[in-house]
């Protein structure tokens, strides 16, 4: 069925009617006997891309399948997702990856495009099948231990050397184990101290980073830095990058808009890793963002079942849910940034770390991923609403700025009015 799409502004500009053939390409004539998107005063921006999603599936399907969480990725207006590998089991062979891409097409909501683990098992030591998942129909391009980081420099050298062949980059959960270690929870600093709980320093996320731009120039090969936290991490990224090193960078919504004191109250919704900084930091990411230096934004959506989380601080999971707010929390946390660059920070630069070529773009031709905002809308979060099958939402009650109205995956209507349509 061919689609009209009538009345958006597209990229927040000059306001344009988008047209979609029946095989769901954007093309540039009025379709015949078209179904038609209302979209008057809205903006069209070419579907969300997330770079780290996590799906729990397989193994944890209690917190989220690879259907609800790609479910909860349509309401919030993306239209492609990358998997995390730190399943149980991991993402480690080529079959695990075309399971995770197949599960993805039977959903039919948005692509589900499988990262791959670094190490097997994300065990830190053996490197996993890299080549075997890059040649695989499921052509995994980004690799990650994340929720684990490659703390060994010797084989974070390895896996760099071993994804140039093929174009891959390495996504990095940059936490030194030796500075914070596995019970390490709220950001090290006054809250921590007067919390009573193990402290996460800044440090332990910058001393990886300064490690991996030395080895990305060093093997010539590509890095990209998940979930930067602190201003220190990107003043590295800033200075690798004008030395001409290949590194790109994400931040999480979360880490734009909320910060450490939040823990005062011990609630473990806001226990995630890394953890939410001062202020000071938060400013600086959201200068990053604007300036460049951080490349996109990525949710972490790291659904939990109740009974990991609804426990005392230290004892909870690390993770918070975000594919259905992200947008909302963008606009809310870094409200001057242009609707071209919100495009380019969470669909076109992220489709490009991750070799999405179908995706990131509105240009006639390509495949119809779409997403519709109204731009003034403000919505009160409520956890109850949420198509995602886990709580853990650090939203809820808050007031948020924008709203996902219709998204559009491959010409095919997922999300009318902010509802999934099937
Ligand atoms: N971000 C989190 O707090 N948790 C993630 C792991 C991760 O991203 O490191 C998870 O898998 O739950
Ligand atoms: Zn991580
Ligand atoms: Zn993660």
């Amino acid at each position: 069925m061919s689609l009209v799409i009538t009345g958006a502004s597209v990229l927040g500009e000059k306001t344009q009617d988008l047209y979609v053939d029946d095989a769901g390409l954007l093309v540039d004539e009025p379709p015949l006997g078209a179904e038609v998107l209302d979209a008057d005063g809205l903006v069209a921006l070419p579907g969300l891309v997330d770079l780290h999603t996590h799906l729990r599936e397989p193994g944890r399907e209690d917190a989220e399948t690879i259907l609800t969480g790609s479910r909860a990725a349509a309401v919030g207006g993306y239209t492609a997702v990358l998997a995390m590998a730190n399943t149980s089991p991991a993402t480690d062979t080529a079959e695990a990856a075309l399971r995770v891409l197949d599960l993805g097409r039977e959903a039919g909501l948005v692509d589900v495009q499988p990262v791959g683990a670094v190490t097997k098992g994300l065990a830190g030591e053996e490197l996993a099948e890299l080549g075997l998942m890059a040649r695989s129909r499921a052509k995994v391009r980004v690799f990650s231990d994340d929720g684990k980081c490659v703390h060994d420099a010797r084989v974070m050298r390895r896996a760099l050397e071993y994804v140039k062949a093929f174009g891959g980059v390495v996504s990095q959960h940059a936490q030194d184990p030796s500075l914070a270690g596995p019970t390490a929870c709220c950001h090290e600093g006054e809250v921590s101290g007067r919390l009573g709980l193990p402290g996460w320093p800044g440090i332990a996320e910058e001393v990886i980073v300064a490690r991996d731009v030395m080895l990305a120039r060093h093997t010539g090969s590509r890095v990209h830095i998940a979930h930067v936290s602190t201003a220190g991490s990107v003043e590295v990224v800033r200075w690798a990058k004008g030395q001409g090193i290949d590194v790109t960078a994400e931040v999480t919504p979360h880490h734009l808009l909320l910060t450490t004191d939040l823990l005062e109250g011990y609630d473990p919704t806001f226990k995630v890793n890394p953890p939410l900084r001062p202020g000071e930091d938060v400013e600086a990411l959201r200068a990053a963002l604007t300036d460049g230096t951080i490349d996109a934004v990525a949710t972490d959506h790291a659904p939990h079942a109740r009974h990991d989380k609804e426990h005392a601080f230290v004892d909870a999971a690390f993770g918070m849910i975000g594919l259905e707010t992200a947008l909302a929390v963008v606009r809310t946390a870094v409200p001057d940034l242009a609707w071209t660059d919100v495009a380019r920070v969470m669909s076109s630069t992220p489709a490009r770390i991750a070799g999405l070529t179908d995706h990131g773009s509105l240009e006639v031709g390509t495949p119809a991923h779409v997403v519709l905002v109204d731009p003034s809308a403000s919505v009160t979060v409520d956890r109850a609403d949420s198509v995602s099958l886990s709580r853990n939402n650090p939203w809820h009650g808050r007031s948020l700025t924008s709203r996902v109205v219709h998204t559009v995956h491959a010409g095919r209507v997922t999300v009318r009015d902010g509802a999934l349509t099937s």
